[in-house]
């Protein structure tokens, strides 16, 4: 596709659906927006997606168009990827698009994944006027991270960690619940229901006994559960919590992170949520393969106790792992009750 010439008011149509897709959250799915303009240029509606499993961006802004009576036949979409042409989660964006009788699309970065891509091509043969490339950088660079997952053919990595201001995720005894709000925890409850799987090691295990399912403020259970999931040689105790009665329970007999996400991504996981411990976390920070941190920062201090990350073989400022700060998704920081939630993402 040929790079085509745009005009500062496209540029900034699509800096709005740039933004839009910034609201959603990372993980299994790109962030994408869109906005839906009428013939003189008037933004009508913007959509964003809100991750795996919910509308697209398009259908979000097509959703919003059906709703109030738009009549689209003379618009055009401005979408920060190329729309999809398959069923994934939900279905094809592209479709969507032509049977909602959009006359014009203009999209940002292509879809490179093989499942997904085609949708140009299947719109213009459908007879829609498609132009291609509008601020394709920033749209990119925007889901950057994300494409290395699809490119290396494995989970997207989020690792949350609740912490102290010094640093600690267990007190000297081994206590650890809890260090952060209940307001913290609900926010963390949301990231497990929206990913695939949640991950521990054995230490996490033994010490803590926990659930890891995805709850509500009331405590009741979620519809739709991640894979529990436990990383370590030793055996899982029967009575573990961890285990449940659904099924949804999976023993990672491996210390190596590459190893665990390749059986993990065989199993159709796309998004994990790794919470610790100390010695898991560093693991995968070690090598590289945690696309972004939930930082839980908690007013307390222990002195003493577990730190967040057990050995990250890390012995000059040089080679420190460093982090920005994500604006995406809600973030860079939010204040959740007492504590403060902060949103990185490793700097390139
Ligand atoms: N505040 C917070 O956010 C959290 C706090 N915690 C706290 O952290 C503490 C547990 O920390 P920790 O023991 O480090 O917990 P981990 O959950 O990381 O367990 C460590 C164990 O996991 C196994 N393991 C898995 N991957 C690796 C690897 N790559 N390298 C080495 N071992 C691996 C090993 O067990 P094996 O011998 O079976 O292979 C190891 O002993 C507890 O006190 C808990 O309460 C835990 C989670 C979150
Ligand atoms: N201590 C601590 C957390 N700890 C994490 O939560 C796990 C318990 O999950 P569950 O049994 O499902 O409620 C525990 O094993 C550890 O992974 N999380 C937080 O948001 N804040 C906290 O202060």
């Amino acid at each position: 596709m040929d790079p085509q010439p745009f005009g500062d008011a496209e540029r900034s149509l699509m800096r709005t659906a740039l933004h839009a897709a910034a609201r959603g959250p990372r993980g299994a799915n790109p962030l994408v927006g869109a906005v839906l303009v009428d013939a003189t240029g008037r933004i009508l509606h913007v959509g964003h997606h809100r991750g795996a499993g919910t509308a697209h961006a398009e259908v979000d802004v097509l959703e919003r168009a059906a709703s109030a009576g738009t009549d689209l036949r003379d618009t055009t979409m401005y979408v920060t990827l190329e729309p999809c042409n398959h069923w994934g989660r939900t279905g094809p964006c592209a479709e969507a698009i032509v049977a909602a009788g959009v006359p014009r699309v203009v999209f940002g970065a292509p879809d490179r994944t093989t499942a997904a891509s085609g949708g140009s091509a299947a719109m213009r043969a459908a007879g829609l006027d498609v132009r291609s490339g509008l601020l394709a950088d920033e749209a990119e660079q925007l889901n950057e991270r994300w494409g290395e997952t699809m490119r290396a053919q494995r989970p997207f990595v989020t690792l949350k960690v609740a912490q102290t201001l010094d640093s600690r995720i267990a007190a000297a005894d081994g206590t650890s619940q809890w260090i952060t709000s209940s307001s913290a925890r609900e926010h963390g409850h949301d990231v497990r229901a929206r990913a695939d799987a949640v991950l521990v090691g054995t230490g996490t295990v033994l010490a803590d006994d926990p659930r890891l399912t995805a709850r509500t403020g009331d405590g009741g259970a979620v519809a739709r559960q991640p894979l529990r999931v436990v990383m370590g040689l030793r055996p899982v105790p029967d009575r573990a919590a961890v285990r449940g009665t659904d099924g949804r329970f999976r023993h990672v007999t491996t210390h190596d992170p590459h190893s665990a996400l390749a059986e993990l991504y065989d199993a159709g996981v796309r998004h994990v949520l790794i919470e610790g411990g100390a010695t898991t976390a560093a693991a995968f920070l070690r090598v590289g393969l945690v696309d972004e941190i939930a930082l839980y920062q908690a007013p307390l201090l222990l002195g003493a106790g577990r730190a967040a990350f057990q050995d990250l073989r890390i012995g000059t400022l040089a080679g420190a792992s460093r982090w920005q700060l994500d604006p995406t998704g809600g973030g860079p920081v939010q204040q959740l009750g007492p504590d403060l939630w902060i949103h990185l993402r490793p700097t390139a």
